[in-house]
């Protein structure tokens, strides 16, 4: 994922790491000798994780971060390079989505999807640029879909934050990639993860 050929002794931070992908991520790196910031808001859930990959040998922190929350981003880039030193890695991951027909006018569920997957991803990005372009490498690694390549049924919203992120990664490639900074596009098909069984209230979500 970082330049060179060993991720070890290398610092990644990785949002939506309480679950799913982004806790398999968290815990690969770690693995891979990588130091790694745990963000996510359930900071029990993080706290897991790192129990995990300390008795493992791993290094890592947790950061409780709502990636709706651009001061919370700062906080979570601060303690990282105060911790474990330069972001060199972003695994931009923290996402969500809801099953529902367009016609059963969801709002609120339509906004946080935008909030969480384009603007919290968008941010997380932007905060870990700077110290990126100083260092002259980076890699930033944004969590798409399959929904960012084709549309389905039911995702319309979650779809098109999956479209956005693709646009967002190919433009962002093209003006970073002249201070030796990478940027991917991760398109994962359907991954089985423990918490998004159908719990949703409302039975217009399904
Ligand atoms: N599972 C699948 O089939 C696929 C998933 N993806 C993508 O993978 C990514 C991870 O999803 P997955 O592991 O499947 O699902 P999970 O529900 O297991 O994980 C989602 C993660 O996002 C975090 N998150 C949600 N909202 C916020 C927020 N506001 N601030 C910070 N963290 C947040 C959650 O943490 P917390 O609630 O603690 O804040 C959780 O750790 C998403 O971007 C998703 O779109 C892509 C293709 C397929
Ligand atoms: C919701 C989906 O089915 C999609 N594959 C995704 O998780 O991105």
């Amino acid at each position: 994922m970082a330049s060179g050929n060993s991720l070890a002794g290398k610092v990644a931070i990785v949002t939506g790491a309480s679950s799913g992908i982004g806790k398999a991520t968290g815990l690969a790196l770690a693995k891979a000798g990588v130091k790694v910031a745990l963000a996510a808001r359930r900071i029990d859930k993080l706290q897991e994780v790192a129990k995990q990959i300390s008795e493992n040998g791993g290094v890592s922190i947790c950061v409780e971060t709502d990636v709706t929350k651009r001061d919370q981003i700062k906080v979570l880039v601060h303690e990282t390079i105060t911790q474990l030193g330069p972001v060199d890695i972003l695994v931009n991951n923290a996402g969500l989505w809801y099953y529902s027909l367009m016609q059963n006018q969801m709002e609120d569920l339509w906004e946080e999807q935008i909030d969480v997957n384009i603007k919290g991803l968008t941010n997380c990005a932007a905060a870990v640029l700077d110290g990126m372009i100083k260092q002259g490498s980076g890699h930033v690694v944004n969590m798409s879909s399959d929904s960012g390549k084709k549309g389905f049924p039911g995702l319309a919203v979650y779809t098109g934050t999956k479209f956005y992120v693709e646009g967002f990664s190919q433009t962002l490639r093209q003006e970073v990639c002249k201070f030796g900074i990478r940027v991917t596009c991760i398109q994962p098909g359907d991954v089985t993860v423990e918490d998004r069984e159908k719990t949703h209230p409302d039975p217009r979500v399904c």
